[in-house]
């Protein structure tokens, strides 16, 4: 990735003649003001105790550095000792941390919003990241994926099996001997299909080049918001123009827009035509029907193409970095295979079809999703806000007014909350399950205080109910098509903190071989007569 200093650089405006003179004596203007005016985001809050930061440092700059590469251990340790929130010196300045006894007090109160976190740490005001404005905005996208998507569960599970079924087919060619290949990759091209499937009209669904974007636009906002945090605010409104990484969004979005908006104009144009025949307009079922059906209800609009690009990342990587420490937990962790696919053959040998019933019958496998997820959640930090007003907490502490604050997932790794909580235990919560009462509890989607992989409460993750169907339908087709190891000269993927994330090396190898499902996985019987 381009430092900012390479960003800086002003080659390419000398190109630009008399623009490009403009823009680098503002540009140095406006560098000097912040040479000496400084920002707020470099200073701390007063009245929070800072961590993070070592006696003699005379800036923050190693106290970020420290936090990008050792943000879960400075929390963790930090947790255990102290009952009152403190604060940290992340990429964007202060950060307060909640410690998780006060989370209900943050996630219940709507003066602290998702929404400015996401307008302040990802630009959506300016061009290229307009893919997290329609969350920014209004409640349109929000309110589509809670009614739409979760609406349309019951008979999208069809179609994810139809889509898995064909992804397999063309990334695991039928595999006498060990072969390798690089999971990471093959899981977020499975995660995209799937995704389009449901929340694109077929004929784009198909349509490569959108799904590359739905893939890379996450890549490249994540690179694009990097690097524009490490440019001082007030240079920002001008400096985003000539920066590769943000030209890339720009770009992005440019081609999102020509491949989507000839099938909203051609929609458009059909819905006119049938109320003027008074003819009962033709309905959809996909995410630009979704969000059309809030901006009857509430008048609100979206931009469909920003809100395509919003589906695309909220779902496609949080969901592939979930699958994909999934399965690497399961090949990795002895015995697992072999008792994932014992509960499959059982439930696949008598179920009617792909449906809900289907998946929920598949506890065990449930368990294991939700085993990796505590251990490897996408996400350390998952309740992330900033105060919109100043307010004071319950134990006295201030919260300034645009002050960012998370809640870190440390209960996942708290004794008190789980036993021998370093170890991967695949059937733990399977185990948790057969406690008198608590049958329903512990299931993959089920959120708490102590469980924050998806949020909790109000705000909770609501496509969690599709990514879950999405993993278990994935691992389905895997177990029983194939078996796996990982080569013995590499072992099994570390998962590693990145930042807040938990990723492994895209580059690690998977081995697989074919092998012959005990029970058929075609359940909605589509090869029938094959
Ligand atoms: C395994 C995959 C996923 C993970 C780990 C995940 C995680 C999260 C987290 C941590 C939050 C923030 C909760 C909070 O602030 O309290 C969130 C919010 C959200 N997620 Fe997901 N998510 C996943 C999949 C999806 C999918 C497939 C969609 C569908 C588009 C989606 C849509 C949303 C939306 C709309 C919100 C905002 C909810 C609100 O502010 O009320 N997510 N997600």
């Amino acid at each position: 990735m381009a430092s900012s200093s390479n960003s800086l650089s002003l080659g390419p405006l000398s190109l630009l003649g008399g623009v490009g003179v403009l823009a680098v004596t503002t540009v140095v203007l406006l560098g000097s003001f912040y040479f000496f005016f400084g920002n707020s985001n470099d200073k701390p809050i007063s009245g929070i105790p800072l961590i993070g930061k070592q006696d003699g440092e005379k800036d923050y700059t190693e106290a970020k550095k420290r936090w990008m590469s050792s943000a879960k251990e400075i929390v963790n340790n930090a947790v255990r000792t102290r009952k009152h929130p403190f604060q940290v010196f992340g990429m964007n300045g202060p950060l307060i941390i909640i410690p998780p006894h006060m989370t209900s007090e943050v996630r219940t109160d709507e003066r602290m919003t998702f929404k400015s976190w996401l307008k302040r740490d990802f630009f959506t005001n300016y061009p290229g990241f307009e893919g997290f404005r329609p969350a920014v905005d209004n409640n349109v996208f929000i309110d589509s994926v809670r009614m739409g998507l979760t609406q349309s569960l019951a008979t999208v599970v069809h179609v994810l099996a139809e889509e898995a079924e064909k992804c397999y087919e063309e990334s695991f060619p039928p595999a006498d001997d060990w072969t390798p290949v690089k999971f990471n990759a093959i899981a977020l091209r499975f995660i995209a299909r799937l995704s389009a499937r449901t929340f694109m009209p077929p004929e784009l669904a198909k349509n490569e080049d959108w799904l590359r974007i739905s893939v890379e636009y996450t890549l490249h906002f994540g690179k694009g918001g990097y690097v524009m945090r490490a440019i001082p605010p007030i240079l920002r409104p001008i400096v985003h123009w000539f920066l590769p990484q943000t030209k890339q969004l720009r770009e992005d979005v440019e081609t999102a827009r020509r491949i989507i908006e000839p099938t909203i104009l051609a929609r458009r144009k059909e819905r006119a035509a049938d109320i003027k025949a008074g003819r009962k307009p033709k309905k959809y079922s996909d995410a630009f029907a979704w969000m059309d059906a809030i901006t009857e209800k509430t008048g609100d609009m979206c931009d469909a193409v920003h809100g395509q690009l919003n589906y695309s990342l909220g779902a496609v990587h949080t969901t592939s970095i979930t699958f994909t420490n999934c399965m690497y937990n399961i090949v990795g962790s002895p015995g697992s295979v072999e008792l994932l696919r014992q509960e499959l053959i059982e439930v696949l040998g008598s179920a009617k079809s792909w449906d809900k019933t289907t998946l929920n019958q598949l506890k065990m496998m449930d368990s294991y999703m939700k085993e990796s997820n505590r251990m490897h959640p996408a996400s350390f930090m998952t309740v992330n806000r900033i105060a919109n007003e100043t307010i004071t907490l319950s134990d006295g502490t201030v919260i300034p007014k645009g002050s960012a604050l998370t809640v870190p997932n440390t209960r996942l790794y708290d004794e008190e909350y789980y036993e021998n909580p370093q170890v991967f235990n695949g059937r733990r919560f399977y185990d948790m399950r057969q406690r008198a009462g608590e049958e329903s509890k512990h299931q993959f989607v089920t959120t708490g205080d102590d469980y924050l992989p998806f949020g909790h409460g109000k705000h909770a993750c609501p496509g969690r109910f599709f990514a879950s169907n999405e993993i278990k339908i994935l691992l389905a087709y895997a177990l029983l098509q194939y078996d796996f190891k990982f080569p013995e000269d590499q072992g099994q993927p570390l998962i590693r903190a990145h930042g807040l994330e938990n990723v492994t090396n895209p580059e690690a190898i998977m081995l697989y071989k074919s092998r012959t499902p005990e029970v058929s996985l075609d359940l909605d019987h589509i090869h029938k007569g094959r």
